[in-house]
């Protein structure tokens, strides 16, 4: 199958879990990033605000908001194809991009090196490597990324992935079940 089919289909597997049992997953999936978040003393972090068939992260960025944790959102530039990441303060301050998605209202407050990034995507394999929604946004701005790359998935994103030259992959895998230590498995590999 090609990528667009992969994506295609890994959507519509996402799109049709039932609404309880995806919650209870996710709860489990917060409480693991928060974990890691408090183990590794993290401040500051990037991490999308959700769609609507994606993990949710509102209830994240809710909880770390109130730690005092410094969260940053990404924000595409669609004519140049790059992506920066902008401070996110309240949900009251948050608007839509042209394509419809949520971004924080316009500030000069820019950070693209947060200490943590929660790398988006749709399937995984065990090593970090990544299919994303395909418009290169995130392995274009993480060649110049040098923190923390995690990624938060339900164990039917992970699947095989062939990796092409310019992808980047994540450091670590978090699924309600286990945490994968994807670079661990890359050296593994060789
Ligand atoms: N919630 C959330 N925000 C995110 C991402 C994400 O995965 N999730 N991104 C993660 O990268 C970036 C946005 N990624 C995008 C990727 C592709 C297109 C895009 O141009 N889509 C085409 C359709 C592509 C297709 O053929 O399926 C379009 O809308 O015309 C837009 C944004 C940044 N923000
Ligand atoms: N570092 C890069 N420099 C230039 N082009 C890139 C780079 N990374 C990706 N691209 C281009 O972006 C397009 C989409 O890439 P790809 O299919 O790997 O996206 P993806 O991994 O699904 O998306 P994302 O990285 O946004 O999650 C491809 O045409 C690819 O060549």
């Amino acid at each position: 199958m090609n990528k667009k089919a992969l994506r295609k289909e890994m959507m519509a597997t996402l799109s049709s879990m039932k609404p309880a049992d995806k919650q209870e997953r996710e709860e489990i999936l917060k409480s693991r990033l928060l974990d890691l978040i408090e183990s590794q003393g993290i401040q500051s972090l990037g991490i999308v605000l959700s769609m609507p068939h994606e993990m949710d992260t509102d209830g994240i960025i809710d909880h770390l908001t109130l730690q005092g944790k410094v969260i940053y959102t990404p924000v595409c530039n669609y004519e140049n194809k790059q992506m920066e990441f902008r401070r996110f303060t309240s949900f009251d301050k948050v608007t839509k991009d042209e394509k419809n998605l949520r971004i924080p209202e316009y500030t000069e407050d820019v950070n693209n090196h947060p200490e943590m990034i929660v790398v988006p995507g749709l399937i995984y394999s065990q090593d970090g490597y990544r299919i994303g929604y395909g418009g290169g946004y995130y392995d274009r701005f993480l060649s110049h990324y040098d923190g923390l790359k995690v990624s938060l998935l339900f164990e039917e994103q992970l699947g095989e992935v062939i990796p092409e030259n310019h992808d980047i992959p994540v450091d670590l895998l978090i699924t309600p079940e286990r945490t994968i230590d994807a670079e661990a498995e890359r050296k593994r590999n060789v």
